[in-house]
């Protein structure tokens, strides 16, 4: 079996090592410009398009969770891969403790009013607040797949109420759960801390913008965790201007790296982190990658095939 590898990034020979290790046998190769060596899996991150057309692949896989930006590439060139080659992502790989982390930390500083006590600590000022109560903190997620269910795993025992958004229905003990487009008004109403997990797809690009921040409740809080091009950057500016929204902290923008002269970079009640809330863990997406080829392999069942028409 021959494998080749293509990351803009990533340390290349730690990967071709790895793979060895979990696939004796196979052959693994760096793609570089010019080889039209025949393969059956490619691992990638925004592959060059001579990379995978016209190769008569068994499977590609993507070395992340979010693959928008290579169906977008493949939209533009449809021919970089044909359509009965399966496109499979990584599923969690230790991305969906990250996002645990960032998501839990950051409500408790949220509830906690730690970002209040930051701005009195600066006018030097001492002054106990009144502390918000957990039935006043609804917390809601945008998206419930795989990241999303973990996040609210995670924040469950924390005490808030707990609801969540997707496409079809879930049945996550604990959770409310709304579904699918007309359920999406009921979800906002109430909420009081906005957590985003969805995929970047045409549905749901710039999902995050006025009309949506309008039905949050008052002085209440995004997150963004999961693709820059679903926030209306002015619209949440505006939002945190009008008293609608109180804080926000953002992981993606709809630049990367973000410019300087975004006017989210000074405001006050934005925190930020440059595009790191969950990054591909090698040993665990590699331990991922070589299970399921080897399923692939012997004709078994598995998850995490990318639907191409749907957009994730
Ligand atoms: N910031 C980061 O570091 C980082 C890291 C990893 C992933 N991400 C982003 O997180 C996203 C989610 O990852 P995942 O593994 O949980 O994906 P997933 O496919 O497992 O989950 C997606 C969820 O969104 C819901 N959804 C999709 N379209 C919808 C629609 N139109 N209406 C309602 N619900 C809809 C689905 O029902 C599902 O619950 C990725 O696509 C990626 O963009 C960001
Ligand atoms: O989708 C992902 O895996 C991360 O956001 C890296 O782009």
């Amino acid at each position: 079996m021959d494998i080749i590898f293509y990351h803009p990034t990533f340390d290349t020979q730690y990967w071709l090592k790895a793979l060895l290790t979990a696939l004796p046998g196979a052959r693994v190769r760096e793609w570089k410009r010019g080889d039209n060596q025949p393969a059956d899996y490619a691992l990638v991150w925004h592959p060059p398009v001579e990379m995978l057309q016209g190769r008569d692949l068994k499977a590609v896989f993507a070395l992340g969770a979010g693959v928008d930006s290579i169906l977008s590439k493949l939209k533009a060139h449809p021919d970089m891969l044909a359509d009965n080659i399966p496109l499979f992502r990584l599923e969690d790989t230790g991305m969906g403790e990250q996002m645990q982390e960032y998501a839990v930390s950051q409500v408790l500083h949220w509830f906690r009013r730690f970002d209040d006590y930051q701005a009195l600590k600066q006018q030097a000022r001492w002054e106990p607040l009144t502390d918000y109560q957990r039935e006043d903190f609804t917390i809601g997620i945008l998206g419930a797949g795989v990241l999303g269910s973990k996040v609210a795993e995670a924040l469950a025992p924390w005490g808030f109420p707990l609801r969540c958004w997707s496409r079809t229905r879930k049945d996550y003990p604990g959770i409310t759960s709304f579904a699918g487009a007309d359920e999406l008004s009921p979800f906002l109403q109430g909420t009081r801390v906005l957590i985003n997990l969805l995929p970047n797809t045409a549905e749901t690009v710039g999902i995050i913008n006025r009309g949506l921040l309008n039905q949050l409740a008052d002085n209440s809080y995004v997150m963004n965790l999961a693709r820059g091009v679903h926030l209306v950057e002015a619209d949440l500016l505006k939002a945190l201007e009008s008293g609608k929204l109180k804080g926000a902290m953002l992981d993606v923008y709809s630049k990367e790296p973000l410019p300087p002269e975004s006017p989210l970079w000074a405001h006050p009640r934005v925190a930020m982190t440059p595009h790191v809330a969950a990054v591909t863990r090698p040993a665990e997406a590699v331990s991922y990658i070589a299970r399921t080829i080897t399923h692939l392999e012997q004709g078994e069942s598995v998850t995490g095939r990318v639907d191409r028409q749907r957009g994730y």
